[in-house]
């Protein structure tokens, strides 16, 4: 029996919840499914452990941006939180040390986004190094996976750590491929069984990975602490580490700010910028090779507006409807974080008429979002009028929501966004992408994780003519 007035689902099963109505490999489908049968807000249990999922724009909106801080906690007892020792600020639960770190990121994120040394000359600098890796595969084919997560990851380790590694470095290879097997393995079905059945957890299974990953990922951020402690001038930053101890000197021992904090804090920033930007660079590039009307007409546009300029500037976005409606529809198709990150309620509270006491775990299923019926012209295909108007002038539905909305909201989306598009923008306009002959047909279908991965796949290169 669920409590009186929770949403409701299926019924479960003594201990097992309701873990096997789902595929543990990829539930997307099943929780699609549940959303059919009992509506936009339904309960499944994991384990013995209720979990309330969210879905379609409405209640999205009652619980993240209407009742934003009674939906802003997030689980403590769950696998990712014993993976990272419970420090950091993606897991932190609503509260002064989460406040605190947030508001700290954002306000350096945006100071770095200013002067000289811009965060659009950051992103620049390393579309360098990209062009030099195409160039090099120019009339050949290639795959552009290691290329992207690299290329992201160069450019949140600029912030954090003032350096970028070459895109065959060992070291930075591992700590990507970490990440990346870490955000497979977080919301896969090891994890999935970890969080239902506690006692399993100390057994030797194969989540035990995903802690070795997080240790070697650990000794790397300790390592570039130990290195910024040794050289830095107190008060002259060079990058987010620098602030952060400023920041740790200027407080005191307030308890909040710490050098522990730190080395999770840096990696969740890391990853949380390595994974989602590069898996959603895979998916544009897979579209733009395949569907080539589509690339030619934003080269069009892009080769008007910068014509004889050097650089794409950020700016450039407003005069370019066509090229922000594409790079939009991308991030549609991507779905790069399909289940957010989940939340908890913060007190007793109620969504769409439910009753649902405090300390719930809340699954926003952003998936039901970005392909929702009667929110897109075309929810089930890629088509960038979903993004245009009569006048072809851009326009973003209210749905889409890939950062999420509220609170807990990414807060990296300036910096992705700006990446996207000068990344995007910046290639399209210097070389042609091509589905090699020989590759068969695409396949669209992503890699189930936190984020969603284009399975792998090359394309050919070209330069273009006009320029
Ligand atoms: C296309 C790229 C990206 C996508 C689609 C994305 C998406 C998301 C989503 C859905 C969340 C969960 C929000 C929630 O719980 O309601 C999130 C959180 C977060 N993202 Fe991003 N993200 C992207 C890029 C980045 C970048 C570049 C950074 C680095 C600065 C970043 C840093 C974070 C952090 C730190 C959080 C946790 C915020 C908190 O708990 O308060 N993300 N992101």
């Amino acid at each position: 029996q669920r409590p009186k007035n929770f949403p409701p689902g299926p019924t479960r099963v003594p201990i097992l919840g309701n873990i096997l109505q789902l595929s543990l490999d990829n539930p997307l489908k099943d929780f699609e499914r549940l959303r059919k049968t009992y509506g936009n807000v339904y309960s499944l249990y994991l384990g013995s452990k209720p979990a309330v999922f969210i879905n379609g724009l409405e209640a999205m909106k009652e619980a993240l941006v209407t009742k934003a801080k009674e939906f802003a906690g997030r689980p403590q007892d769950l696998f990712v939180n014993d993976t990272t020792d419970r420090k950091g600020v993606i897991l932190a639960d609503y509260g002064p040390s989460w406040k605190h770190h947030r508001r700290f990121a954002l306000m350096t994120l945006r100071n770095f986004g200013l002067g000289k040394n811009s965060m659009e000359d950051r992103i620049h600098g390393e579309i360098k190094y990209v062009i030099k890796k195409l160039e090099k595969s120019i009339g050949k084919t290639m795959s552009p996976k290691v290329m992207f997560h690299n290329a992201s990851s160069n450019i949140i380790c600029q912030v954090l750590f003032g350096r970028r590694y070459e895109y065959d470095d060992k070291f930075i290879n591992m700590i990507v491929q970490c990440f990346t097997e870490n955000a497979k393995l977080a919301n896969g079905p090891w994890a999935m069984l970890y969080d239902s059945f506690p006692m399993i957890r100390s057994l030797p299974l194969p989540f035990r990975r995903a802690f070795k990953n997080v240790e070697i990922c650990q000794k790397f951020s300790k390592q570039l602490l130990t290195e910024h402690k040794n050289t830095r001038v107190p008060g002259e930053p060079r990058d987010f580490v620098d602030c952060y101890l400023d920041e740790m000197n200027k407080r005191g021992e307030d308890g909040f700010f710490s050098e522990a904090q730190l080395s999770m804090y840096v990696l969740d920033i890391h990853f949380a910028g390595t994974d989602t930007t590069s898996n959603t660079l895979l998916t544009g590039f897979l579209y733009f090779a395949t569907f080539p009307h589509i690339q030619e007409r934003c080269q069009q546009e892009i080769d008007k507006v910068l014509n004889g300029k050097d650089l794409a500037s950020f700016d450039d976005r407003h005069n370019m409807p066509y090229v922000q409606a594409v790079i939009h529809e991308v991030q549609r198709i991507a779905n790069t974080v399909p289940l957010s990150v989940f939340h908890t309620t913060t007190q007793d509270t109620e969504l769409m008429g439910y009753t649902i006491p405090k300390g719930t775990l809340i699954i926003p299923n952003l998936t039901t979002l970005l392909n929702e019926e009667g929110q897109w012209k075309f929810p089930h295909e890629f088509n960038p009028e979903n993004f245009l108007n009569d006048q072809g002038e851009f326009v973003k539905p209210e749905a889409f929501m890939p950062f999420s909305a509220g609170t807990r909201m990414c807060l990296g989306e300036g910096l992705a966004r700006m990446e996207l598009f000068l990344i995007i923008v910046t290639l399209l306009r210097k070389f042609k992408f091509i589905w090699p002959e020989d590759a068969g047909k695409p396949d669209y279908t992503p890699v189930y994780g936190v984020t969603l991965t284009p399975r792998p796949y090359s394309m050919k290169i070209l330069l273009r003519e006009t320029q």
